[in-house]
């Protein structure tokens, strides 16, 4: 029987029945351990009060190495691009929908305005690359930070409390939330830079353990593999963690071409920095993303 190691939010078991599904298909049998974390303790603070990273994974990652666990699920956007000693991210999962939608009360929608969104709108995001992009598309927009899990973020545009949210697709279509009562906006991933990792599940497990490696394994997508690590290694090129103000986007066309979306605000309240690069092959790829995201003009 395997253990999966998974919090107890709603998105988390609902990340760790999808793996626990995917086990099933290849006859594996595996039962769940509901891990209680720092971040789950403290979610009235705001993130500036939550330094340090691992919030929301260092204990499910000490109940790996401790053997309490076999394995552990997380989303791969919210684990830092160096693995804890001991430890490896043996499976990726599908990549479905890898945008980041902006959720708008249905009566302040103000349309012909970008999102939709008059001057002044309240929008809800604690999130500094949310935050860089929206001033960068709509500068009049007044953000918010709000914390809690997704389905209160969503509540907060629902009852008014704040104009509009801005939430990741994934998140949204995975618990099935309804949206009727609100105006749903799209922008495309290619403007709206997700994070690096974004709409992917990542399953942990211990290095020296090659049985449930393989075992894994089975589960594994390669091309979001390809395409993650490309976005995974331009944020630790810049040394940044989920905190950063940074979007990075890989697509790899039928052709086996790769395509990165990037952008990046150099310092608090300065310009979004854009780059789009296209190779043939991921080699040097988030080394040339990098150099032109220190050194682009700045956009007006
Ligand atoms: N930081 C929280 C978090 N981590 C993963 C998701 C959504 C699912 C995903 O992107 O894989 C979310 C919610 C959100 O950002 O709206």
């Amino acid at each position: 029987m395997i253990r999966i190691g998974t919090r107890g939010s709603r998105l988390a078991l609902w990340q760790a029945h999808f793996v626990q599904a995917e086990l099933r298909k290849h006859g594996l049998d595996s039962e769940l351990e509901v891990i209680k974390t720092q971040g789950d303790r403290v979610q009235h603070l705001g993130f500036d009060k939550l330094e340090g990273k691992g919030f929301f994974t260092k204990e499910i990652e000490d109940a790996l190495l401790a053997g309490q666990i076999d394995c552990a699920v997380h989303s791969l956007k919210d684990l830092p691009t160096n693995q804890p000693d001991g430890l490896v991210l043996a499976a990726l999962s599908y990549r479905a929908s890898v945008e980041d939608v902006v959720l708008i009360h249905r009566d302040r929608v103000v349309k012909g305005q970008p999102f939709w969104l008059g001057d002044g709108a309240t929008i809800g995001t604690s999130s500094n690359r949310r935050k860089a992009i929206l001033k960068d598309l709509h500068p009049g927009l007044q953000p918010v930070d709000i914390r809690g899990n997704v389905p209160t973020r969503m509540k907060k545009a629902l009852t008014g409390e704040l104009d509009a949210v801005v939430l990741a697709a994934a998140g949204l279509e995975r618990l099935e939330l309804d949206l009727s009562d609100l105006e749903v906006i799209r922008p495309s991933p290619r403007e709206f830079v997700p994070a690096p990792g974004q709409g992917v599940m990542a399953v942990q497990t211990r290095e020296e353990d090659i049985d449930m490696r393989k075992k894994l394994s089975l589960l594994h997508h390669p091309v979001v593999g390809e395409c993650t690590n490309v976005e995974r290694t331009v944020l630790n090129l810049m040394q940044g963690g989920c905190s950063m103000p940074l979007g990075v986007y890989c697509e790899k066309d039928q052709m086996g071409n790769f395509h990165v979306w990037a952008a990046y605000a150099p310092g608090a309240g300065a310009h979004l920095r854009r780059v789009q690069l296209s190779q043939s092959t991921r080699a040097g790829l988030p080394e040339a993303v990098v150099e032109q995201l220190l050194s682009a003009p700045t956009t007006i």
